[in-house]
């Protein structure tokens, strides 16, 4: 039996989810009665969600979540149009992305776009690249991605193996990657009054990083690697990226 999903609902859900994140609200009610308010108000102005023939059918989480009904896996990849950066109602915007392709597009100097830049590719062997394609399958942050696009992606990413007690990421910190766990396993902390409280791990599977860099916030979480583990790490700044300043495997 298979169960359609309504075009919309996935980012419209993952965008109030990662809104909850983003504010960790006391009353979770509340601040839902006013996300989806607000939206509905500014959604007048602009259709911005249901009508978005990108959407797609989210498969299952990688990530577990200890004592929250929330989960976050990974985002649809869609393209959008620009200007919106700032707010808070619009549903997911991916410019990761949107990012990622255009670093990945070939480099022509005929090419009258001032915007692109040479394509950065990590050559992988057939293995890494076979098993690099395993690991992106179910994350639905590329799932849009057409065949050339998906491709791009996959060689602009790169392999980085952690060691346990490695810290991937840093609450707070900027975003430069976004991670796709090829092996290991992750603790998710998050700062609550201060204290680092534990809300969830990422078990061989899954990926993480993608909230700072759709939405230019400094990072949500902490990541650290409780195994041994090798993650694909793409970077999110073009402008880094192709410019020669790409961060070297092993940074977080
Ligand atoms: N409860 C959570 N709150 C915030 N981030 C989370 C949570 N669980 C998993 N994450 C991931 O942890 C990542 C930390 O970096 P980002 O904020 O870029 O993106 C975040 C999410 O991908």
């Amino acid at each position: 039996m298979s169960i359609e999903i309504p075009e919309g609902l996935t980012e419209l859900l993952q965008s109030f989810t990662v809104e909850v994140l983003r504010n960790q609200p006391r009353d979770l009610l509340e601040f839902a009665l006013q996300y989806f308010t607000q939206l509905k108000d500014s959604d007048s102005k602009e259709a911005s969600f249901g009508n978005d023939e990108n959407s797609a059918p989210r498969s299952g989480k990688a990530v577990n979540f200890l004592d929250e009904a929330m989960q976050i896996d990974s985002e649809n990849g869609e393209e959008e149009d620009d200007d919106d950066d700032e707010e808070f109602t619009a549903p997911v915007i991916n410019r990761f992305i949107r990012r990622a392709s255009v670093c990945a597009e070939a480099f022509n100097p005929d090419d009258d776009d001032e915007d692109k830049e040479p394509r950065v590719t990590h050559p992988k062997t057939d293995v890494q690249r076979q098993r690099l394609q395993e690991a992106c399958r179910d994350i639905l942050l590329f799932k849009n991605l057409d065949p050339e696009e998906m491709s791009q992606v996959l060689d602009a990413m790169f392999e980085k193996l952690c060691t346990e007690g490695e810290h991937i990421i840093d609450q707070d910190d900027d975003g430069d990657n976004f991670y796709v766990i090829q092996s290991g396993t992750f603790n998710i902390f998050v700062k609550v009054d201060g204290m680092e409280k534990l809300v969830g791990c990422y078990d061989n599977k899954g990926s993480f990083g993608e909230l700072a860099l759709m939405y230019n916030t400094p990072r949500a979480a902490t990541i650290i690697a409780t195994s041994p583990g090798a993650l694909w790490c793409l970077v999110s700044e073009p402008a880094h990226t192709c410019a020669g300043a790409q961060l070297a495997p092993g940074s977080g």
